[in-house]
């Protein structure tokens, strides 16, 4: 069976049951493949101590009565909780299957594993007060908390927390992975992160887990531009757009050149100034992509050297102070699929406002901002999200010493030297995210963020 790194909504999921059920697999048999791939994990968790499992309504329950049923024969201490009544059909059959303890009330219960199976992709609203401070308490007297399909309180589609949902160890995904699992305030309630292959055939939902990129060396006879010349617009504080340099210099880029008005006493030996008006130094048709906004400002000079780089036609890669300078004028008559957008959430929050898109999380907003620009935008933060040409690429989460600053504007130079290179937004974005990601294992634990630059050069041999 194929394990495959496409994210479907819960609305796809069910498309991709009923596709599953037409070709002759009955729902039965696709809660049992989840129940029992589940319930192996839990065996081995469990260690031979007592489990207690609360099953919900719907199917999510019914993965719950089939982890219990698994485990009640093969001998361990198992104890359900059902508050609900099962609702579907195959959650009545798998009810049926268990024939361990169950209670039909919140009780008292202690053990070592709670497995969480109350709601999964079926969550349509927030949990009642009662119901969820009980599943709260039970959770907190157990030493390991395991959520099947999603920890009840999580919304698939988005990651919101509908209720104040406690950290789980683990979490095993059914079937395929929900944007939950990769996105959204949700995401760190998760633990660890598993998906039980259920026979769901990979199809382009629009949505994936981007996969470890592969970056291929400079061809035989490369120069410097081919491999890409990278010009970094510096601004009213030149150390950020150095750092962007820095990035950039370290991601395979050929040539950096940094344009700004005066040298940088910590500019590298190895790094180009520009100093000619920067209209004259960005009419350089070498140029393969232009990176504006790490030290902008957001005065008059800025929005000149913005709008400069805006008419200059180059690929362009747009972050950090920038971004409060745009709107839907200034990108009126640039072409849209030649833009990257880099918001951090502070920023996506002031484009979505600028450009009118609607959303209440990160990947909504994201998602609307790239439709209403028609630009690629790599939302980031823990949860990056990447978005173009209506694709939607989510990513492993990186090391949590990234939250530093700085850090951003190594990824913006990352994300240029890459583009430069030739690559589509989505490409080159993908790549950074997974360079970033990289430098900051090989820079940390806790590093600057010229100290992450300093690491993008080593990061490239994991993938090459
Ligand atoms: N698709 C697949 O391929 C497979 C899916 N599988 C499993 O099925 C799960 C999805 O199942 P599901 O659709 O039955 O939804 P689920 O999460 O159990 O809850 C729905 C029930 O809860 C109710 N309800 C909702 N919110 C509520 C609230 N706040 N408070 C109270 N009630 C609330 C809702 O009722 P209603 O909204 O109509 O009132 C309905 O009764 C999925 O996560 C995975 O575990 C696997 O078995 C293998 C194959
Ligand atoms: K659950």
């Amino acid at each position: 069976m194929a394990v495959h790194n496409q994210i479907l909504t819960a609305g796809q999921m069910r498309d991709a049951e009923r596709k599953l059920i037409a070709a002759g697999i009955s729902e039965t048999e696709l809660m049992d493949r989840a129940g029992r791939g589940v319930a192996e994990w839990i065996w081995r968790m469990a260690a031979g101590r007592s489990v207690t499992v609360l099953c919900g309504p719907g199917n999510n329950g019914g993965d719950g009565y089939v982890i219990a049923a698994t485990l009640h024969t093969r001998g361990l201490p198992v104890k359900v909780i059902a508050p609900f009544a099962p609702a579907t059909p195959p959650a009545k059959a798998a009810r049926d299957t268990y024939r361990g303890p169950l209670a039909e009330k919140f009780e008292p219960a202690s053990g070592a594993t709670f497995v969480d199976c109350l709601f999964g992709s079926g969550l349509s609203r927030p949990i009642d007060n009662v119901l969820a401070d009980a599943a709260a308490q039970l959770r907190a007297v157990h030493d390991i908390g395991v959520a099947v399909d999603l920890p009840s309180g999580i919304a698939a589609d988005m990651g919101e927390l509908l209720n104040d949902v406690a950290p789980y160890d683990a979490t095993f995904a059914l079937g395929a992975w929900k944007p939950a699992h990769w996105t959204g305030p949700g995401q760190d309630r998760m633990g660890k992160l598993r998906l039980i292959d259920i026979g769901i055939e990979p199809a382009d939902s629009g949505t994936e887990l981007v996969g470890t990129p592969i970056i291929e060396p400079p061809a035989t006879g490369a120069h410097k531009y081919s491999r890409g010349l990278v010009a970094v617009v510096a601004g009213a504080m030149p150390g950020a757009a150095l750092l962007s340099a820095q990035g950039a210099m370290g991601a395979g880029a050929g040539y950096v050149k940094l344009l700004a008005e005066h040298s940088h006493p910590a500019a590298p030996a190895d790094l180009v100034l520009d100093e000619q008006s920067l209209e004259e130094a960005l009419s350089d048709e070498r140029i393969g992509a232009v990176l504006i906004g790490p030290g902008l400002g957001r005065d008059r000079k800025a929005r000149a050297r913005l709008a400069d780089a805006l008419d200059s036609r180059h690929r362009l890669v747009i972050d950090a102070d920038a971004l409060h300078l745009l709107g839907p004028e200034t990108l009126a008559t640039i072409d849209p699929a030649c833009i990257l957008l880099t918001p951090h959430d502070g920023e996506l929050a002031a484009l979505a406002k600028a450009f009118g898109a609607k959303g209440d999380t990160r990947l909504e907003r994201a998602r609307a901002l790239s439709q209403q620009t028609g630009a690629a935008v790599l939302a980031k933060g823990c949860g990056t999200v990447l978005c173009a040409d209506g694709r939607t690429g989510l990513f492993p989460p990186g090391s949590s010493w990234l939250s530093v600053a700085g850090s951003g504007d190594v990824l913006a130079g990352i994300c240029a030297a890459r583009m430069a290179g030739g690559a589509s937004a989505y490409r080159a974005a993908s790549k950074a995210v997974y360079l970033h990601h990289e430098a900051a294992e090989l820079a940390g634990p806790s590093f600057s963020s010229s100290r992450l630059a300093a690491h993008v050069r080593r990061a490239m041999k994991q993938f090459l």
